[in-house]
Order: C-alpha cells, then sequence, then structure tokens
C-alpha cells in the first residue's frame, strides 16, 4: 500500500511523521507533497518519507492519499488532481467542513472517508473521528483507521453530522483549553508569581486534573465538589464562573465551531 499526503502543515505533517514511524508503513511507501518550495526544502533533509512537489510523479500511483490542505485551497488542488486520479484510490479529508458529496463531485471519485482529527496527534495523543461513503469496504475501513491510530486513537461515527460535531469538541476542543490555561497564567502574572512558577501552577494543576479523571470513573462535576469546601475558596470560585454564566458560553463557543464547520462545507 502506497500513501500519498497532500499538504505539509500541522496535520499533514503530524500524519505523516506517525504513519512513517509506526510499523505499517516503510519510508518508500510513504510520500509528502506540498506547494510550499520553503518547505519541501526543509522536509527533503529529514529521513521518514519521500518529499514531492509535483503531483504528477507522486498522486497517480498512490493507493491512499491524505487531503490536508486548507478548506479554502481544496478547490484549487481538486481541479489539479483529478486529471491524475482513478476510482480505485482511496481519499481521506483531514479537512474541516468539506463534505464527502464535494470531493466526489469535484474530483469524480467515490471511495472518501472524511475525519476530524486534533492537534495532540502531534504528541501521539489525537483522537480523530471519521466515517465514510459506501464504496469504502470494510477492510479499507480498517487499513485507514490502523494508519489513523498511528497517532493517537479514533472513533467511527455514522453520519458526517458527527464529523461537524466532532469539530466543535475535540478538533477545535485543544484551543479551548489553552484559553483556559492562558487566563490561568494571566491571573497567577497579576498574582505576582513569575513566568516560570506560573507555568508550573499552571501546568501541573491541568496535568493532574487530567490524571484524576483518567483514573477514575468520576465526573468533573462530582471532582469539583471533591475540591470546593463548603463556604470555602473553591466556591467563591465556581460561584463567580456561575454567576458569569461560564458553562453556557463554553457551550456556545462548541456550538459556533460546530455550526462553522457545518457552514464551511456549504462555502466551497
Ligand atoms: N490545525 C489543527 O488543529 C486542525 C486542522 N484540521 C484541518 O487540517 C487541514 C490542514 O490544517 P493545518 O495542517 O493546520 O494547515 P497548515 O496551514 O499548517 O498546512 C497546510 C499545508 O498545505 C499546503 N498547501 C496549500 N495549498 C496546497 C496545494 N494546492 N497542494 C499541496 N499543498 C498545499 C501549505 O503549503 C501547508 O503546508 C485543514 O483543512 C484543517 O481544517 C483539522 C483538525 C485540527
Ligand atoms: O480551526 C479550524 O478550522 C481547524 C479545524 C479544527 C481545528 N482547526
Amino acid at each position: 500500500m502506497k500513501v500519498l499526503v497532500i499538504g505539509a502543515g500541522n496535520m499533514g505533517l503530524t500524519y505523516s511523521e506517525g504513519m512513517a514511524t509506526s510499523p505499517l508503513l516503510s519510508k518508500h511507501k510513504l510520500r509528502i507533497y506540498d506547494t510550499d518550495p520553503k518547505k519541501i526544502k526543509l522536509l527533503v533533509q529529514q529521513p521518514l518519507f519521500n518529499v514531492y512537489d509535483d503531483l504528477e510523479d507522486c498522486l497517480p500511483k498512490a493507493d491512499v492519499v491524505f487531503i490536508a490542505v486548507k478548506p479554502y485551497h481544496c478547490e484549487d488542488l481538486f481541479k489539479k488532481m483529478k486529471p491524475l486520479i482513478n476510482n480505485d484510490q482511496l481519499f481521506v479529508s483531514l479537512m474541516a467542513g468539506v463534505t464527502i458529496e464535494l470531493i466526489q463531485d469535484q474530483l469524480g471519485i467515490e471511495k472518501v472517508i472524511r475525519t476530524m482529527p486534533n492537534l495532540p496527534a502531534q504528541v501521539g495523543k489525537g483522537v480523530t473521528s471519521y466515517t465514510e461513503s459506501e464504496a469504502v469496504s470494510k477492510l479499507e475501513l480498517i487499513m485507514v483507521r490502523n494508519l489513523l491510530d498511528t497517532t493517537g486513537t479514533s472513533i467511527h461515527v455514522e453520519t458526517e453530522k458527527f464529523i461537524d460535531a466532532s469539530t466543535g469538541i475535540s478538533g477545535s476542543g485543544p484551543a479551548y483549553v489553552f484559553y483556559f490555561m492562558q487566563s490561568m497564567l494571566e491571573a497567577a502574572l497579576k498574582m505576582g508569581f513569575s513566568q516560570f512558577d506560573s507555568k508550573i501552577l499552571v501546568r501541573s494543576t491541568f496535568e493532574g486534573a487530567i490524571e484524576l479523571f483518567n483514573q477514575n470513573d468520576i465526573s468533573p462535576e462530582n471532582w469539583i465538589t471533591r475540591v470546593a469546601s463548603k463556604g470555602g475558596t473553591t466556591q467563591a470560585a465556581i460561584d463567580s464562573l456561575d454567576a458569569n454564566n461560564v458553562n453556557q458560553l463554553i457551550q456556545d463557543a462548541a456550538y459556533a465551531a460546530f455550526n462553522r464547520a457545518v457552514e464551511l462545507g456549504k462555502e466551497y
């Protein structure tokens, strides 16, 4: 099986590295293509995969093609791809919003797996949701799942609605966590801690909370009650969050990302 990854950015490179360092693919079975000459120049020096700057040299012979460009680049890319592809090839899209139907129509092919990955894939802790068009076989689905799992874990969803929904939860989600971290860091600095100590306090708090969550079957809501004493400091903080409707605001943010994914699908 020969795999081509189109787009050597955050996601394309992450997946390429995940697949290349797994036992599933040897170097000569994995290719990466990008249009940015500076990226190509840097990438040719790495030993993990073969790097291309011309679609004609890498696309026609690929069995599985990962598409990891920004949604607004897909129209132009699809025009260039169309004369070089065939209906036996399997296309795996990592793009937010772009629908299976649009990919099938613009490329004139049938086999598409649409995914929604996330950035922690860079450290092997990604989560990717995925769904497929009718023409994709069970075997092909398992094969691609194994490739996706080289960057973490994956969940299969029945419809594309859940790909857009997971964009709002896990795809964009790391940014919500970083947003929270940034606020905590700014508060620590204002209280007079150094940059160094602020980072330790915030990082350890996030790591510790995640570890507790992972090691016990207890809901976050329940954990809050274990931190908060009646009339104590945590309750003062939670009361402030509740008074400002932060729970609802976070849910609104997740829905904003979900809705934007649906909108993106109509823009191309
Ligand atoms: N960054 C993230 O956390 C996530 C991104 N995604 C999706 O992944 C896709 C890629 O995002 P990033 O990797 O963050 O973007 P990026 O901007 O880091 O990488 C995109 C790459 O595509 C290349 N490119 C542009 N036009 C091209 C073309 N016609 N042919 C070949 N290469 C081309 C660019 O030179 C660049 O290297 C997007 O569609 C996004 O919706 C999905 C989930 C999470
Ligand atoms: O912001 C975006 O559109 C992409 C999709 C999910 C994360 N990044």
